[in-house]
């Protein structure tokens, strides 16, 4: 295989590439933060519960893909800008990201994925913890009407254990319905600072969270945009069940203990200045206003991230209130 980068050494850039190692393939890891490349050379890679794993770091200073690398983009989106500007024309780019870029949507790259599983890294080293299990989705975004050889890379995260890895035909079907939900998710656990699974069992954030997931069904539908299905329901069976609260808070109570301890990746993202939320609920709102369908909730939770962010401010439950008017 040519040159594979993983880039960002975050809770999914670690997963990605520690599978990748057990599966026999050794990435190199391209990392900002300093700290975290030097506990890398020290104390391996490591992912709770399984055994450390020597890897390679590069400092993204030091970073020159060719254009026959494959780089797989793990960082958040608010970073692809400066990573994009270091692409060379050529390079197989596959971006395993939440939301949507406009920036990297131009570069018309082919193949994408989605995680499912949630994993969340220390922020000084390269080592994480899969709290929730998932899995994670690669395929085609069939909208660029392009046809390259599938990344070989494809078959080492097939192999490995670490995740279930599902190979679908057209991408952009999972992204959609993998944005239903982090859309709902991540605003309130972030601005609230609970963890969550407080969305299922705490009753002023289940009522918000139910609302914007009903919402940013509505939307998606509006827009004829198809929804594959991310977890064990459908998208169009979560609608149903929304329309009848009593089952979905029902079904809520037997949910919370999978999501209880598991933080969204988003949290910490306000109180350092930079959140993708522009990327989650800022596409659901241009969505929105180009199917000419109401997205008052999604207007009140991005409002909320930006002002925080903006004014740097501490998570608090009291922030929901803003949301609730709404
Ligand atoms: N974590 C999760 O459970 C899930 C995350 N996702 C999505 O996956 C994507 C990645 O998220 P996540 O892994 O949580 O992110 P993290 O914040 O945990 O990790 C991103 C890493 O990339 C580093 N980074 C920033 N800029 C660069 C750069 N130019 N070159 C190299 N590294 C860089 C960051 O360093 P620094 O911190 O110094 O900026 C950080 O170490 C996001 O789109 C997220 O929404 C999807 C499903 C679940
Ligand atoms: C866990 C979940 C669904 C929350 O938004 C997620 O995808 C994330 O944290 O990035």
């Amino acid at each position: 295989m040519d040159e594979l980068y993983v880039v960002g050494a975050g809770g999914i850039g670690c997963a990605v590439a520690y599978a990748l190692i057990a599966a026999g393939i050794a990435p190199a890891i391209v990392e900002s933060d300093p700290r975290k490349i030097a506990a890398g050379a020290k104390g391996h890679l490591r992912v709770a519960g399984s055994l450390p794993r020597p890897a390679r770091f590069v400092a993204f200073g030091a970073w020159q893909p060719s254009a026959r690398s494959t780089i797989l983009l793990c960082t958040k989106c608010y970073d692809n800008a400066q990573v994009l500007a270091r692409v060379p024309a050529g390079a197989t780019l596959v971006p395993i990201q939440n939301g949507f870029d406009p920036g990297l949507t131009t570069l018309s790259h082919e193949f994408e994925g989605v995680a499912s599983f949630v994993s969340e890294c220390d922020r000084d080293r390269p080592w994480t913890r899969i709290t929730r299990p998932g899995d994670l989705h690669l395929g085609r975004r069939q909208s660029t009407g392009r046809r390259e050889t599938r990344p070989q890379v494809f078959d080492a995260l097939r192999r490995s254990g670490l995740f279930r890895t599902i190979e679908v035909r057209d991408i952009e079907p999972f992204k959609h319905a993998k944005l239903m939900y982090n859309a709902a998710i991540s605003p309130i656990a972030a601005t609230g600072g609970v963890d969550n699974g407080r969305l299922l069992s705490d009753p002023s954030a289940r009522r918000l969270f139910f609302d914007l997931l009903g919402e940013n069904f509505r939307i998606l539908s509006a827009a004829g945009i198809e929804l594959g299905r991310v977890g064990p329901l459908r998208p169009e069976t979560v609608a149903r069940i929304l329309r009848r609260r009593w089952l979905a808070t029902a079904m809520g109570r037997f949910f919370e203990p999978s999501l209880r301890g598991t933080y969204c990746s988003m949290a910490g993202d306000i109180e350092r200045g930079r959140t993708e939320v522009e990327n989650y609920n800022g596409h659901l709102i241009r969505l929105a206003r180009s199917a000419g369908v109401p997205c008052p909730l999604n207007e009140a939770a991005f409002d909320l991230v930006r002002s925080m962010t903006a004014r740097g401010q501490r998570p608090s439950t009291a922030a929901w209130r803003l949301l609730a008017a709404a």
